[in-house]
């Protein structure tokens, strides 16, 4: 247990495998196509390959510098399934020796064909999702799952000490949800003393395993809970107390706080018995001495290195910090702020990226480089002094680079005023787009996108690889959206899409059309499960050489009567998605994205588009995990979505679409978009939303999802029913409409042609006894 701490650590590192090697394994596992001894194979080869790239970065083999963390799908889940933290309605899964195993694991994660899987929600303010763990009054935990003590022996005999790593039991309780079974009020956080005993077994037995270090992840303590400070505190000096215990058999602990600054909970953590504590100070400040005092031997793991961003660290920045540091603390280390599982892996993979660009990037494995640079000037100021001069040039050239500073697009930013941020009153509007739509009640519509076929995929990769030409290819997404507006017709929808197989992903085709942006070929980040993004590279001012979807969305409109919607992706959607530059404020570039969408609104509009979705689905992502800091956030936000819709004309019905958040927080902000409907995400959390926009009174249109697009799941028709009938009533029918929770791009064709037929039938039995005489 007193065994040093490394000085040179990252706090996780990114499990997919160059090539998506994880994606392809569990996605052939699901299908069948392979044996669950394939995939164990293939994940321990990806876990084996990742600790040795590591140590030819930089990072030790044997003294715990390395973390062991990979997941099969979410880390949370993996903590989940550990201790055995599922509600009733799971309860079946487990194995006849107590155990949750492979097959457990994946139904928790997408669900069977009797019940849904656990809700998905954003981690932090990244773009990651996890399982939402379910906890009642009397879950019972216990050990179900030793994946972690495997994968520290299965480490170990290739001849690495890993440094397993779990969610701390304080975030684990707090990003967790009641159990249906629970009753009103209920708290996971109470069962936080149940939970303790379970941690310290697992412990025990890691100590047994010979492991030194134990990573308790706790970055819940970087943002503002529910749950009053005060019990987060008591919280915290509870489970470290036991945890921590002197007389215990475990390994020594270190606690990470990634995405933020712990703020008051600084000294609680640093005044208990724990025997490293990681704080985040590049997105946090350097703390006081004061705020550190009580770490004594507690090593200090200074997460200086930007985990969530791509650029090159200005390494003059980072020692700066760490001689603050020094002069501080007893002991320290070097790490990044957060885990890289949201950058890329490999600069080098990118060869076809502009080389200038390219040197001024660092993706995974050069931050661990940037990292193990760092700590080497740890009691040897002047030892990198080589190595901040290279990173100082590097920042001189992005700033001289030409598209760095564009005048005509700061002089149009800059002529902006108030009125370009504002539509006209809305009842105005509504009468407007009511004489020009003529929609029944209800009116049915889907969020955008229809599944990306393999076919769809395929002709984009020959086009891309140049075995289509440009013209082939634009027949072959033209026959696409036939086939889609055909389906659409005979389901009998009230609004159409064009269907997006067009698009390789929302905002990467977006960046892919617009100056100022870059993409990647192999950039790939893990969104959730299997789900990847190769989020594109926001370099330069921005503005939009010629239409984007104009000419896709007018071909659709060509081929029905019936309005079909225009599909934008949002300027802070855009944003949250891509990895942003760090040289101007983020409320600017946002409206330098805002003003390439504006014109595309109208260029729409000339082209005879009456419906225009803006989607918006990560508003809630980028907001700030301080509430202090939240309303400068909304209003920069807000008024970047307004600036790229407010040109449109009161008969322009304006859409926008959010998912994969709570929208309670935000609602004032929602209503405060001015769209005239807005689609939200609620059938997974199965219509609890319809409380916030009654309480709130929401004016405007809106469509709570009434189909769980996330697993391949078909919702009855009674199902549907029963939602669109809570809806009811809560919300004024002439404002709902019925749509699924977000696209369908990730379904396959026969699910999704069962669902929407259902949810059409539904609205129609729906509509029909809105119609009866009430009794
Ligand atoms: N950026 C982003 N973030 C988001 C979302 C989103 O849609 N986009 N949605 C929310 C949920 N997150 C999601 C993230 C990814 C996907 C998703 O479907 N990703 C696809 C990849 C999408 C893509 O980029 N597709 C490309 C590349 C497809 C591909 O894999 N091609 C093959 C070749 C195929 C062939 O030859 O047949 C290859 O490269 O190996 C394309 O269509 O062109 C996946 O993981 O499978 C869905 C939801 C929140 N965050
Ligand atoms: C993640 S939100 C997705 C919205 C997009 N229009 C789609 O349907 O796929
Ligand atoms: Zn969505």
């Amino acid at each position: 247990m007193s065994s040093t701490f490394p000085t040179a650590t990252i706090v996780g590192y990114p499990r997919i495998g160059p090539r998506r090697e994880l994606k392809k394994a569990v996605e052939s596992y699901w299908a069948g196509r392979t044996s669950a001894a394939e995939l164990e194979t293939a994940a321990a080869e990806l876990r084996a390959s990742s600790y040795a790239r590591l140590t030819k970065l930089g990072l030790e083999a044997g003294n715990y510098s390395i973390p062991a963390s990979f997941s099969l799908y979410d880390q949370v889940l993996d903590t989940a399934v550990t201790f055995g933290a599922v509600s009733d309605r799971f309860k079946d899964l487990y194995d006849a020796d107590g155990s949750l195993g492979l097959d457990a694991y994946f139904t928790l994660a997408r669900g069977d064909s009797e019940r849904q899987p656990l809700e998905m929600t954003k981690w932090f303010d990244t773009n990651y999702h996890y399982l939402v763990p379910e906890i009642g009054p009397d879950t019972a935990f216990s050990l179900a799952n030793d994946w972690i003590l495997r994968d520290v022996r299965e480490a170990a005999e290739a001849g690495y000490t890993v440094r397993p790593t779990l969610i701390g039991p304080v975030t684990f309780l707090l990003l967790s949800k009641a159990a249906d079974e629970a009753p009103a009020g209920f708290n996971p956080l109470s069962r936080l003393d149940d939970l303790l005993p379970l941690y310290l077994e697992l412990l025990g037995k890691l100590a047994e395993a010979g492991v030194e270090w134990v990573q308790l992840e706790e970055p819940a303590l970087v943002a503002d809970q529910a749950v009053p400070e005060s019990e987060v505190a008591a919280a915290v000096e509870r489970a470290y107390a036991v945890l921590a215990a002197e007389a215990q058999n475990r390994p020594a602990i270190l606690v990470t706080s990634q995405y933020g600054s712990l703020g008051s909970l600084l000294p609680v953590l640093a005044g208990t018995a724990i025997d490293a504590l990681h704080i985040d100070v590049f997105k946090g400040s350097v703390p006081a001495a004061s705020e550190l005092a009580r770490l004594g031997e507690t090593t200090l793991v200074a997460g200086v290195v930007d985990g969530h961003n791509i650029w090159k660290a200005d390494l003059g920045v980072a020692a700066q910090k760490l001689t603050l540091l020094e002069g501080t603390v007893k002991n320290l280390a070097v790490s990044t702020s957060t885990s890289l599982q949201h950058v890329p892996l490999d600069v080098e993979d990118e060869q076809q990226l502009d080389a200038q660009l390219r040197s001024w990037l660092a993706f995974a494995d050069q931050k661990v480089v940037e990292v193990v640079t760092l700590a080497r000037a740890i009691g040897n100021p002047g030892a990198i002094d080589a190595d901040i001069a290279a990173a100082a040039e590097v920042l001189a050239s992005r700033a001289g680079a030409p598209g760095v500073n564009r005048a005509e697009v700061r002089a149009r930013t800059s002529a902006l005023s108030p009125s370009d941020f504002t539509r006209g009153d809305y009842a105005v509007r509504l009468a407007a787009q009511e004489e020009a739509l003529k929609l029944p009640a209800l009116p049915t519509t889907t969020i955008g996108s229809f599944p990306q076929t393999s076919e769809v995929r395929s002709a984009r990769a020959r086009a891309n690889r140049g075995d289509l030409t440009a013209e082939q290819y634009r027949q072959l997404m033209q026959d696409e959206i036939r086939r889609v507006i055909d389906l659409q017709e005979e389901l009998g929808f009230d609004v159409l899409v064009h269907g997006e197989p067009e698009r390789n992903d929302m905002v990467q085709y977006f960046a892919e059309n617009l100056d100022g942006f870059d993409v990647t070929v192999h950039g790939w980040v893990q969104s959730y499960g299997s789900r990847c993004t190769r989020p594109s590279i926001l370099w330069g001012d921005v503005s939009r050489p010629e239409p984007i979807t104009v000419p896709w969305t007018q071909f659709a409109q060509s081929l029905t009567d019936k309005p079909v919607k225009g599909m934008l992706t949002g300027p802070v959607t855009i944003l949250a998605w891509s990895f942003v530059r760090d040289d101007l404020p983020l409320g600017e570039t946002a409206n330098q994205v805002a003003l390439a969408l504006r014109d595309e609104v109208t260029d729409l509009e000339a082209a005879g588009i009456r419906v225009i979705q803006v989607d918006e689905p990560a508003l809630r992502e980028l907001l700030p995990l301080r509430r202090e800091d939240q309303a400068e956030y909304l209003e920069w936000s807000v008024n970047s979505f307004k600036l790229s819709t407010a040109s449109a004309a009161p008969a322009t019905q304006v859409h926008t679409h959010l998912c994969y958040s709570e929208f309670g927080a935000i609602i004032d902000a929602i209503d405060g978009l001015d769209a005239d409907v807005t689609s939200i995400e609620a059938a997974r959390s199965r219509m609890e939303v319809v409380h916030d926009l009654e309480a709130h009174g929401f004016r405007r249109g809106v469509g709570p999802g009434v189909y769980d697009i996330h697993s391949p799941r078909v919702p009855g028709q009674d199902e549907v029913a029963e939602l669109l009938e809570k809806a009811v009533q809560h919300v004024p029918a002439r404002q709902l409409w019925v749509n699924p929770d977000c696209g369908l791009k990730t379904r396959g064709y026969t699910e999704t042609e069962e669902s929407l037929r259902n949810l059409v039938n539904a609205t129609v039995s729906v509509r029909s006894q809105l119609e009866a005489p009430v009794s």
